[in-house]
């Protein structure tokens, strides 16, 4: 009698830098749990992985190891990067080995290379999440060693991987009584440049604002609100992020991609003002994918004027998009990143 081959229990995450892979990677772990199984982790000690996965005791273990970013960068630091991934890639392999792991998903960002890196070296199934409507430059050598390359663009997407409670509090948006500004994990100047031009009009309407601006320009803005006068809910980061915008009846945001998706899963009509110097211009096709199917605004930043805002808002009817949005992302996506890699992990 022929015994079936048990499913593989040992997973490897890896990946980050900043909130929009570790969101992947936090959702993703989430599913993991619900199935018993409790994931390991690799990330950097730079970036953002420490402050979102440095106290979290639901991976079996983890490590952060000394990797910087090497596409930014000339000359001799891109040498010294090279060496650092290079040394990473081989602590990561002892890691694969030790732990005995069966399958790796890589989330993309530099935090993601050595671990990936490492399954090819090891020959241990290498799935891969790429976040964007336009890979990334290690997600685009990687691509063809990949046992699975997973998008939410296209013709062959899958749901975004987006946490379960922007659905849970998902609501259809008719009137606009509150408005959230979002700067992505690390705040937008410009965005919250525009959230101050708006303000004193948004007041005058009895319109509530919720604006995240990032620790960088938190003290400047909420200063400037304080000059003004005018009350706002202002905040530098959440970590209870749906809490507010599940609040909100509208969003201008940044098109980072995890946040573009949870907005979308959420149900909130969004203005969308991608970073733009994000590499291949990713926001911007982020932003395209939900704007060509009519669920959702876009403007490039040089281009953003309050009249835009406030023709949306007075001409256009946001219950449909709100409507729309609910066609966009169903809740499936970590699922079927989960089962993927426990039927063709080894
Ligand atoms: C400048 C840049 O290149 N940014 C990239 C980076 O964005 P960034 O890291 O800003 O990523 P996203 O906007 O995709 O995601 C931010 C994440 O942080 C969370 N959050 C944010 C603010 C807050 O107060 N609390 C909170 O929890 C959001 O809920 C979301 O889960 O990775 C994304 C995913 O690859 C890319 O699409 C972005 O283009």
């Amino acid at each position: 009698m022929r015994s079936e081959k048990p499913k593989p229990s040992k997973i490897l995450l890896t990946g980050g830098g900043t909130g929009g892979h570790l969101a992947i990677v936090r959702s993703v772990k989430e599913e993991l749990l619900r199935r018993g199984i409790r994931p390991c982790y690799i990330g950097s000690e730079s970036g953002q992985d420490r402050a979102w996965f440095g106290e979290d005791a639901d991976f079996e273990a983890k490590r952060f190891l000394p990797t910087r970013g090497v596409v930014n960068q000339r000359g001799f630091g891109k040498l010294a990067s090279m060496a650092q991934v290079f040394k990473a890639t081989l602590q990561a392999r002892r890691f694969i080995k030790a732990h005995g792991i069966e399958a790796v998903l890589s989330v993309g960002g530099f935090s993601a290379a050595p671990a990936s890196f490492a399954a090819i070296l090891t020959g241990t199934p290498l799935f891969i999440h790429e976040q964007n409507a336009v890979s990334g430059r290690l997600n685009r050598i990687l691509e063809p060693f990949a046992k699975r390359f997973f998008s939410s663009y296209g013709d062959d997407r899958i749901d975004y991987p987006v946490g379960e409670i922007f659905f849970q509090t998902a609501r259809l948006r008719t009137e606009v009584e509150t408005v959230i500004f979002l700067g992505g994990s690390q705040g937008a100047k410009a965005i919250n440049d525009f959230a101050l031009e708006l303000a004193p009009e948004l007041r005058r309407r009895g319109i509530r604002i919720v604006h995240q601006t990032g620790n960088l320009d938190y003290e400047r803005i909420k200063g400037a609100y304080e000059a003004l006068g005018i009350e706002a809910d202002v905040f530098a980061f959440d970590k209870e992020l749906y809490k507010r915008i599940a609040q909100a009846d509208f969003a201008v945001s940044r098109a980072g991609a995890s946040t573009l998706w949870e907005l979308a899963a959420n149900r909130i009509p969004t203005l969308f003002v991608p970073y733009p110097y994000a590499a291949g211009d990713h926001q911007y096709h982020n932003a395209r994918y939900i704007v060509e199917r009519n669920a959702g605004w876009i403007v490039r930043q040089n281009a953003l004027k309050s009249d835009l805002f406030w023709d949306i808002i007075d001409k256009e009817n946001i219950a449909p998009v709100s409507e729309k949005l609910a066609t966009m992302i169903g809740p499936d996506g970590a699922r079927k990143i989960v089962e993927s890699m426990l039927a063709e992990g080894r």
